[in-house]
């Protein structure tokens, strides 16, 4: 199994982290502070996803990644490898997801003086509360919203990568740095306006149960979310996901393809 995916995936997961970290600090409120574990999170999880992606599509077309400028997979071969990706990708990030939502929800990040401390100290911290009062299973609440979420945005991810690279480059071509930069942005937008919904409920399936269960499951939250905010609930985040996907997306898969390049 090639593993060049995985490394460029690793690499090209951190560069675009620390364009995403003053979006992250402002939705987290301090959880990025530390870029430790948020580089040994996200980048693996990247690596991941691009890893898996990559091993997918040479199964299923026999090519590797030199090879597929010159032979293009179908969109159904890119959809389903990306898919493929998203689904093991959010088997790896649902602890350090679970920990980032918890951390993130806390009303004091951080210990005040005078105030009690808060629930979670940090990341270690949480993760070993969860373990402690939830269970190993605690650690996956949440799993299955996070794969509903990302196994069909991801292989959105991959198809507009794929359909604006070669919509824009030569047949036969590698594709310029702009148009990657642009391809990986929208690539990165498009996944992120799809994911909007289900990383609403996801969320929240992650905070349920801290006190008492509120939720049956993913479609009971979906529901009674609903019901109390109607529809816009879906839709909230979608500005500031956005904001962050373009960037973030943009240098990873510049990133990535240059790595690859590069390696040969
Ligand atoms: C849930 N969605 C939209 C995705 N997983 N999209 C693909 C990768 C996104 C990239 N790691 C990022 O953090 O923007």
């Amino acid at each position: 199994m090639p593993v060049e995916e995985f490394v460029a995936g690793w690499i090209s997961g951190a560069l675009g982290l620390v364009l995403g970290h003053p979006f992250d600090t402002v939705k987290l409120l301090g959880f990025f502070k530390g870029m430790s574990f948020p580089i040994a999170s996200i980048a693996v999880v990247n690596s991941v996803l691009f890893g898996v992606y990559s091993n997918t599509l040479l199964l299923l077309t026999a090519t590797s990644h030199q090879e597929r400028r010159a032979q293009p997979p179908s969109y159904t071969h890119i959809f389903l490898a990306g898919c493929t990706g998203g689904f093991l990708q959010a088997y790896c990030l649902a602890p350090f997801d679970l920990i980032k939502v918890r951390l993130q929800n806390q009303t004091e990040p951080v210990a005040q003086p005078g105030s009690p401390p808060p629930q979670y100290q940090g990341p270690v911290h949480c993760a070993a509360s969860i373990f402690r009062e939830e269970g190993y299973r605690g650690l996956f609440r949440g799993a299955w919203a996070l794969m509903l979420r990302d196994t069909p945005t991801v292989g959105i991810y991959f198809i507009t990568y794929e359909g604006l690279c070669r919509q824009y480059t030569p047949e036969g071509q590698n594709p310029s740095s702009a148009t990657v930069l642009v391809a990986g942005g929208f690539a990165g937008i498009a996944s992120w306006v799809a994911a909007t919904p289900l990383d609403v409920i996801k969320s929240r399936m992650q905070m349920d149960g801290l006190r008492r269960r509120v939720y049956q499951g993913v479609l009971d939250c979906m529901m009674s979310s609903v019901r109390q905010e109607g529809l816009g609930v879906f839709f909230r985040g979608v500005t500031i996901n956005s904001a962050r996907a373009f960037p973030v997306n943009a240098v990873t898969f510049l990133s990535y393809e240059y790595l690859l390049r590069w390696w040969g």
